[in-house]
């Protein structure tokens, strides 16, 4: 008798196990389906999982999640938000395109190392710091007019590998057509000097990072900002003084922006992509940075809108006329966009410049300033790093050019000139910016939690029925879903740069 309870009471609790795995068996598998429902409607969220009922062909138009910067950029006429939407709408795609241009696309540079302030010291350790070179055949014939042959390089040696990815060195000793030899005076390198120009195609010698780091690096850039344009004080009442420092920290911005963008994430293969790590902490992190950078784009940008009819006309010939019409009709979209010209009709203000007794002065001393700078681009140890740097100091030496030049009284009687090199690197300086912006407002949020490593709260499901309720959660849940992006990259980030991830 008692025998026989103890095996029914055996049975029993056996039974019990079996419907209790079998209960925990079908829970699971809900909670796994909801789980991947959930995922489906927001692949991000997995830290609290919402679900949404409502008929889920129709579409919930929550409002934007707001963005860090807001408000009117300093010194400048519009505000990031202006700034930011007519950049992604407009320039960026236009400027993206023009680039690539075989008008835009060559830009003329000494590249060799005359570096009058101390000997060059070779820093970089990667191929990328070399400039391609490549056969003449890609060449724009106009371009090749009066090339010195004997400085006609036969040697092909592309970092990359590919025999397309190259560089012409052709020399050209005569001008343009259609474009005039001139000097640019904020400048060191004469522009009408031919001899040692090499011709470099910026496609394939693109702005990234090249390994070039360390002693060399740090003191361009400590010459740059000690000597040349220090960090004005607060309170610092002669705006010409800011405006100095400020372009020249913006574009530091843009190179260590794109730094990070395209970044040597696995040297072994030879992985490339994004270290959003290394934006946060040169740039993101730095609200001063990220104003600098929005005011060098708009400055420059103002330049250009300066420019307008003097672009609009002016002659882009490389033999290559379906291009060329090409080049001159993204031109003349971009110089006379409606869209930017309602948005934002005047990026910054040149006018408030140079006006008071010291203003003549003080235009020498920044000239001078910007000049020394221009000139320590050639103590830079990186071939790549250099040519960029070149090009951008050239780019902002056009800008200055244009802004300060144009309806100078004093040089009323000289008509106002730009070499074909300038406008190129002016353009070329423009895209970079444009594209630094155009990463920093898509980034910005996402990155800057990367500091902050709280642990994500625990999992919860929420069961949401119509639009307004699912709009408020997912706001409420932007600032959890921000950090898990950011974390989940910065994973994946870390386990590349270890070698798991190839
Ligand atoms: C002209 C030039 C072009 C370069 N181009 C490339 C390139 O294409 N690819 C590449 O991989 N490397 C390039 N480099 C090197 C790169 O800029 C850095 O110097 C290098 O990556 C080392 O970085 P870092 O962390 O020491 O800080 P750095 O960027 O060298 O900064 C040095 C110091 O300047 C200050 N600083 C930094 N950013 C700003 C800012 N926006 N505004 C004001 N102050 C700032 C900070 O005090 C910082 O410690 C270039 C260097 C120069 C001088």
């Amino acid at each position: 008798m008692v025998e026989k309870d103890i095996t029914e009471k055996e049975k029993e609790n056996e039974r019990k196990s079996i419907n209790d795995i079998k209960k925990w068996v079908i829970v699971g598998a809900m909670i796994t389906v909801l789980m991947a429902s959930a995922m489906t409607y927001d692949r991000r969220a997995s830290s609290s999982i919402t679900l949404f009922f409502k008929d889920q062909n129709s579409s919930c138009h929550c409002p934007k999640v707001s963005q860090k910067y807001t408000g009117i950029i300093e010194d400048c006429c519009c505000d990031f938000e202006t700034v930011d939407s007519i950049n992604g709408e407009v320039l960026h795609p236009l400027l993206k395109e023009l680039v690539t241009t075989p008008f835009f696309r060559y830009f003329k540079v000494k590249l060799g190392c005359h570096c009058p302030f101390w000997p060059e010291d070779g820093m970089c350790r990667l191929r990328d710091c070399s400039v391609c070179e490549c056969p003449e055949n890609e060449f724009p014939e106009p371009f090749k007019k009066n090339f010195h042959p004997a400085l006609l390089s036969t040697d092909f040696m592309c970092q990359e590998g590919k025999s397309q990815a190259s560089v012409d060195r052709t020399v050209d000793n005569g001008a343009f057509r259609g474009w005039v030899e001139t000097d640019n005076p904020w400048t060191n390198d004469d522009e009408t000097d031919n001899d040692d120009m090499t011709y470099v195609n910026l496609q394939i010698n693109p702005e990234r990072y090249t390994g070039y780091s360390g002693p060399s690096a740090r003191r361009i850039w400590d010459a740059v900002y000690t000597e040349n344009c220090p960090k004005y004080p607060a309170g610092e009442i002669f705006q010409e003084k800011k405006v100095l420092y400020k372009l020249i920290s913006g574009l530091h911005s843009s190179i260590s922006i794109h730094i990070g963008a395209e970044y040597l994430l696995h040297e072994v293969t030879n992985q490339w992509g994004e270290n959003p790590e290394l934006m946060n902490d040169r740039v993101l992190r730095y609200p001063d940075r990220v104003q600098n950078l929005y005011f060098t784009f708009l400055f420059v940008l103002r330049s250009v809108m300066k420019a307008a009819n003097y672009l609009e006309h002016a002659e882009y010939n490389t033999d290559n006329n379906k291009e060329d019409m090409k080049s001159h009709s993204l031109v003349k979209q971009l110089v006379h966009n409606s869209k930017l010209q309602a948005a934002c009709p005047l990026p910054f203000d040149e006018a408030k410049l140079w006006q008071g007794q010291s203003g003549p002065e003080l235009k020498q001393t920044i000239q001078m300033q910007f000049k020394n700078i221009s000139s320590l681009m050639d103590c830079v140890g990186c071939e790549k790093c250099r040519l960029w740097g070149k090009l951008q100091i050239l780019g902002l030496g056009t800008a200055l050019k244009i802004l300060f030049s144009v309806d100078d009284k004093s040089n009323r009687s000289e008509p106002f000139q730009l070499h074909r090199n300038e406008v190129i690197a002016l353009l070329n300086l423009l895209n970079r910016l444009s594209e630094s912006v155009k990463l920093v407002h898509e980034k910005a949020d996402m990155i800057e939690n990367i500091v902050h490593t709280v642990e994500p709260a625990s999992t919860k499901i929420t069961i949401v029925n119509d639009c307004q309720e699912l709009c408020q959660m997912v706001l409420a849940d932007y600032e959890t879903r921000k950090f898990l992006d950011v974390t989940l990259q910065l994973q994946m980030f870390r386990r590349r740069r270890e070698g798991y991830i190839i």
